[in-house]
């Protein structure tokens, strides 16, 4: 692998993207080799959580590389197909069965926003900002980022996010509630792996039980949603965690 850097914090994989000389782009290559490193962190059993983050303290993903896909992709089908690739990418990374938190310590632009929304989580460093500038260069989100933009914050936001091509500061983007946490940026990586860390220290099949029943959740009706829930919860109720909390729990009271 040499545009993506692939560790394990404790129970985290840090998926890194490794362009900093282009503002960490993504190009044909970090689209190559970034499912190798999702599926490296789905089959590794002692990994809980992904943080998937750039290199330097400039940019998290400057969108899609601007110079390679204007000098490669000609027809509306050679786009199409190309983002296809990435969109299929970013819906690997929104449907993982372990939470993906966004590590945004820099800039993040046009594509760059549209994979931070992929992930479940996104934790910014102060000097981070975030823009969907797609609009600003005549075109619009190709990656599937718009349909989950909305999911997190609302159609009316996404709406003005996306027509406005509005760069904003990390508190703003939390204040909208696109960014769950913002810490320092003299701390970034230590916080962004203490986020994902503890995420990564809650029981397994319960983290993956909720992922996946809040995924499933979206497509139902109340009723029906809510039968779910009661469903999982029934079928962890005798897991070895549930039956331990409990025993410390019965032990405190004695
Ligand atoms: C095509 C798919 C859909 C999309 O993603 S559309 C959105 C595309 N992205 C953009 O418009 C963002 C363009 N870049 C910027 O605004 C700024 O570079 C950014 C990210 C705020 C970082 O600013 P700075 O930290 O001041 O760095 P800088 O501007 O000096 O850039 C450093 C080197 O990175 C390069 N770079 C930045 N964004 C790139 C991109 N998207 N594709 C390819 N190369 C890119 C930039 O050209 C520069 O390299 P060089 O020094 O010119 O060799």
């Amino acid at each position: 692998m040499s545009e993506i850097v692939y560790e394990t914090s404790n129970q985290v994989a840090v998926i890194r993207i490794n362009r900093p000389e282009a503002s960490n782009a993504v190009n044909s290559q970090v689209m190559a080799e970034l499912p190798e490193a999702l599926e490296r962190a789905a089959n590794d059993a002692s990994v809980r959580a992904v943080l998937i983050t750039g290199t330097g303290d400039r940019s998290f993903v400057a969108g899609g590389d601007l110079k390679e896909f204007h000098d490669t992709l000609h027809s509306a089908e050679d786009v199409y197909k190309k983002w296809s690739v990435m969109r299929q990418i970013l819906y690997r990374i929104a449907t993982f069965n372990k939470p993906v938190v966004a590590g945004l310590n820099g800039a993040v632009r046009g594509g760059g926003a549209e994979l931070a929304m992929a992930c479940h989580f996104r934790v910014a460093s102060s000097k981070a900002s975030i823009g969907f500038v797609q609009v600003k260069l005549g075109i619009s989100p190709g990656w599937g980022g718009a349909a989950l933009l909305a999911r997190t914050v609302g159609m009316q936001r996404a709406r003005w996010l996306l027509l406005s091509g509005q760069v904003l500061e990390a508190a703003e983007a939390e204040g909208l509630g696109l960014v769950d946490r913002v810490v320092s940026s003299l701390t970034f990586m230590p916080d962004a792996l203490q986020f994902a860390g503890e995420l990564a220290a809650n029981p397994p099949d319960a983290v993956q039980g909720i992922l996946e029943m809040m995924r499933t959740a979206e497509k139902l009706d109340l009723a029906a949603s809510m039968e779910l829930e009661s469903r999982l919860c029934a079928s962890l109720w005798n897991s070895e965690p549930h039956q331990a909390a409990i025993d410390r729990f019965l032990k405190k009271r004695k």
